[in-house]
C-alpha cells in the first residue's frame, strides 16, 4: 500500500466472540444445558475433555469486560446469546434471569459507546430440542423463529444489527457429518437435512424480524476461496465442488433460492428433493451478509468422504497454530466474488484472526503487568485488513471488521489449546492481558485504519 488506506466514513471496527465459547457458568440462574454443555462432559469429544463450565467466565466478569473493550476503543462487539439461557427448553417458557442478563450486556455496550451485533446462533442448540431431533426436525425453524422473536422483543433497538446464524457449514459439516463438534453425528444423509432446517430457520426468522424488529439484520458464513492445485482436470472439477460445497451451499439459497448443482453429486443418493416452497422461506431480503474469513484451499481430487477434494499444504507459506496459511489476498478475491456472484448486499467481517502459540501464561504476572509478544498475530491481523481496504477500492460494499478474537476461549473440540485472542486470559487466575496485537489494532481504530 503506498499510502495510508483511507476507510469508508463508519466503517465499524469491533471484535466478536460467542457465548460457549467465553461465558462460563451455563446452567447459571435456571439456564437449560445446550448439546455442547453435554458434548463436552461426553468423554473423548474434547482435548483433555475441556468443557465450558467456567471459560472465560464472562457471565459473571461481563461488565469488567466491557470495560476492557472500551479501553481497547472497540466501536462494536459482535457477541453471541445461548439459547438456553433464554428458554430453557428452547421453547415455551422463558428464563427471565437469563434474558436479563443480554440485557444488562447490551446496556453496558451502549453506555460505553459499543455497537452491539447480536449472534442468535452459536452452535449451542437447547439440549432440550435436540431431544426432539434437533436440527433434522422439521419444526426447528417454528422453533428458531420463537426464539429470535422472544430477543426481538427484549432488544430491538437497543440491539440494530441482528445475526440469525453463525456458519451453517460448520454447524452441518461438523456436528452432522463428521461428527467432530456437538452433536457429534456421522450421517451423509442427516448433514443436507440439517443444512436445509438450518436455513429454513434462518428464513423464518428474518421473516420473524420483519413482523417485529426495526434495524438490520443478516447470515454470517465462513467461506474461503478455492484454487486449483493444478491444471489438471481432475483438481479443477474437485475444485469447484469444493467451492459448491462451502461458499455456496448456503449463500446461494439465502440469496439466489436455489442450492449449487454440484451438491447433488457431493452427496449422492443422500441428496433429497426439496420442497419447492421452502426456498421462499429461505430466501428473504438481508440488510447484510456476514463473512468470517479465515484461509484459503489450495484444493486438489482426492479420495476424501465425500467430497473427494482437499486442500494441499503451501511448502513456503506461514500457517496459524490450527493449520490454516496465512494468505489476505484470498480475502480480497473472495470479497470481489461474493459482489459478482450476489450483488451489491452489504458485508461485514464478522470474523477474521489467528490462533498463534503466545508466550505461556506465566510470561504474564498474576495482575497482567506482563507483555504478550504476538507479532505473528500483528502481521496476520495488519495483512487482512488491508485485504479489505483492496476490496473496497475494487468496489465491493464492506461495512465493519470483527476480529476474532476479543479474548482467547474455548476453541470447541480443541478446547483451551488454541489461542485466538488479542487478549491474553491466565485461565487459572481470570487475569486478561492485552497483547501486543490489541494495542496495535487500539491505533488501527483510533486512525480509522490510516496507521495499518
Ligand atoms: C473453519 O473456520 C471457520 O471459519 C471458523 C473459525 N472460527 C469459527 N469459524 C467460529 O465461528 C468460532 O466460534 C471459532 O472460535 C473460530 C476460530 O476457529
Amino acid at each position: 500500500m503506498s499510502q495510508a488506506p483511507v476507510f469508508p466514513d463508519g466503517f465499524l471496527w469491533g471484535a466478536a466472540t460467542a457465548a460457549h465459547q467465553i461465558e462460563g457458568s451455563p446452567l447459571a440462574d435456571g439456564a437449560g444445558p445446550s448439546i455442547w454443555t453435554r458434548f463436552a462432559h461426553t468423554p473423548g469429544m474434547t482435548l483433555n475433555g475441556d468443557t465450558g463450565d467456567v471459560a472465560c467466565d464472562h457471565y459473571r466478569r461481563w461488565k469488567d469486560d466491557v470495560k476492557l473493550m472500551r479501553d481497547l476503543g472497540l466501536q462494536a462487539y459482535r457477541f453471541s446469546v445461548a439459547w438456553a439461557r433464554v428458554l430453557p427448553e428452547g421453547t415455551g417458557r422463558i428464563n427471565q434471569a437469563g434474558l436479563d442478563f443480554y440485557s444488562r450486556l447490551v446496556d453496558e455496550l451502549l453506555a460505553n459507546g459499543i455497537e452491539p451485533l447480536l449472534t442468535l446462533y452459536h452452535w449451542d442448540l437447547p439440549a432440550a430440542l435436540d431431544d426432539r431431533g434437533g436440527w433434522l426436525n422439521r419444526d426447528s425453524a417454528d422453533w428458531f423463529a420463537e426464539y429470535a422473536s422472544v430477543m426481538y422483543k427484549a432488544l430491538d433497538g437497543r440491539v440494530k444489527k441482528w445475526v440469525t446464524l453463525n456458519e451453517p457449514w460448520v454447524i452441518t459439516d461438523g456436528g452432522y457429518l463428521h461428527g467432530a463438534l456437538a452433536p457429534g453425528h456421522r450421517s451423509l444423509f442427516e448433514a443436507p437435512i440439517a443444512s436445509h432446517n438450518l436455513m429454513r430457520a434462518h428464513g423464518a426468522a428474518v421473516r420473524a424480524y420483519r413482523e417485529i424488529g426495526a434495524h438490520e439484520i443478516g447470515l454470517v458464513v465462513n467461506i474461503e476461496p478455492k484454487y486449483a492445485a493444478s491444471d489438471s482436470e481432475a483438481d479443477r472439477v474437485a475444485t469447484r465442488r469444493a467451492h459448491a460445497y462451502m461458499n455456496e451451499q448456503y449463500l446461494h439459497p439465502a440469496l439466489l433460492g436455489r442450492y449449487p448443482e454440484e451438491l447433488e453429486d457431493v452427496f449422492g443418493a443422500a441428496w433429497p428433493e426439496w420442497p419447492k416452497q421452502d426456498f421462499e422461506l429461505i430466501r428473504q431480503k438481508l440488510d447484510f451478509v456476514g463473512i468470517n474469513y479465515y484461509t484459503r484451499g489450495v484444493t486438489e481430487a482426492n479420495d476424501s468422504y465425500p467430497l473427494k477434494a482437499g486442500s494441499v499444504r503451501q511448502p513456503l507459506a506461514t500457517y496459524s497454530e490450527t493449520g490454516w496459511e496465512f494468505y489476505p489476498k484470498g480475502l480480497t478475491d473472495l470479497l470481489v466474488w461474493f459482489k459478482q456472484t450476489y450483488g451489491d448486499t452489504p458485508v461485514y467481517i464478522t470474523e477474521n484472526g489467528a490462533a498463534m502459540y503466545d508466550p505461556p501464561a506465566a510470561e504474564v504476572d498474576a495482575d497482567g503487568r506482563g507483555r504478550v509478544r504476538d507479532p505473528l498475530r500483528t502481521a496476520y491481523l495488519r495483512q487482512h485488513i488491508g485485504a479489505i481496504h483492496d476490496a473496497i477500492q475494487a468496489g465491493v460494499d464492506v461495512r465493519g471488521y470483527m476480529l476474532w478474537s476479543l479474548l482467547d476461549n474455548l476453541e470447541w473440540s480443541l478446547g483451551y489449546s488454541k489461542r485466538f485472542g488479542m487478549v491474553h486470559v491466565n485461565y487459572a487466575t481470570q487475569q486478561r492481558t492485552p497483547k501486543d496485537s490489541a494495542h496495535w489494532y487500539s491505533g488501527v481504530i483510533r486512525s480509522h485504519g490510516r496507521s495499518l
